[in-house]
């Protein structure tokens, strides 16, 4: 499949038994992910933009090779801001819906100048989403890396809703202040951004997110070291967000955050999975 010639226009998949993901060129961005029989799952700012330069707000950004400001490099990386090429979209003999993306740099790129390709699968079936990113250094020198799914969750509302899962962990606050045990149900009580570090691979490291209302979704991950959790909380969240948008959503974001310095010819991979039916509406 051709990359459209608006990275920005949507793309739907759907599996044979009705999940769907819809997502767009820009960004190998996931913008909207609806299990089966369900709702969508994902947060969508009502007024983002989108286009070269620019991060789509909401959905799945992919952070590489910086996340955050932890770096020299431009703020969350330079994955989000531009087109990638599609590389495949539909349904897969399983039936399940699948699109890859590929994002490749080389020496000219800015302002990374390193050769690299990011590959970016993503598949969706019955309750569950797999997004899984792969980044190889294609260059001659090393390349260091951090990066990030940065998922924003829809949620009724963040008034009640409760991360849990990571209790027994520090949570680091980005802003620099001290880390706190993290003791109990994490309450999304923006301002909130913590990085929460040495989170398990698979099972062990699951995380929910359960607004109380619409169905928990459990959040595992392999290959990230950290969970960051973030809201931006009342009045304070950046000018792309709808009016009232923060009290919508919830990010729960796979991150590597202990910086890997890969090789010539070294690649990474992280891979996360989302599912409902978990958590307080599958025990209740
Ligand atoms: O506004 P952005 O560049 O998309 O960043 C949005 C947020 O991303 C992460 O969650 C960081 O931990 C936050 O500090 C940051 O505010």
């Amino acid at each position: 499949m051709s990359t459209p010639s608006e990275p920005c226009s949507p793309l739907t998949v759907e599996s044979g038994d009705g999940a769907a993901v819809r997502f767009c060129a820009h960004g190998g961005h996931v913008l909207g992910w609806t299990p089966v029989g369900g709702t969508e799952r994902l947060w969508l700012s009502r007024d983002t933009e989108c286009g070269d330069g620019v991060a789509i707000r909401g959905g799945v950004p992919v952070i590489w090779p910086q996340f955050s400001d932890r770096g020299p490099g431009p703020r969350h990386g330079v994955a989000r801001d531009r087109a990638w090429q599609v590389m495949g979209a539909g349904s897969d003999d399983r039936g399940d819906a699948v699109a890859r993306l590929r994002l490749t740099g080389d020496a000219g790129t800015t302002p990374i100048p390193h050769a690299f390709a990011l590959h970016l699968e993503v598949r969706a079936s019955g309750s569950t989403l797999d997004i899984e990113l792969t980044a190889r250094n294609d260059g001659t020198d090393d390349l260091t890396m951090t990066a990030a799914l940065h998922t924003y969750l829809r949620v009724a509302s963040t008034t009640g809703t409760r991360v849990t899962g990571l209790e027994g962990l520090l949570a680091r606050p980005n802003d620099g202040q001290p880390p706190w045990p993290v003791d109990g149900p994490i309450e999304v009580v923006g301002p909130l951004d913590v990085a929460v570090e040495g989170v398990a691979d698979g099972e062990a490291g699951a995380v929910v997110v359960d607004d109380g209302g619409s169905g928990a979704v459990t959040l595992t991950a392999r290959g990230f070291d950290s969970r960051v959790v973030w809201n931006p909380g009342p009045g304070r969240a950046p000018g792309d967000v709808h009016a009232g948008g923060e009290a919508e959503f919830v990010c729960v974001e796979p991150a590597l955050l202990t910086p890997l310095t890969l090789g010539a010819g070294r690649s990474w991979r992280g891979v996360q999975t989302l599912s409902v039916g978990s958590g307080s509406d599958a025990a209740g």
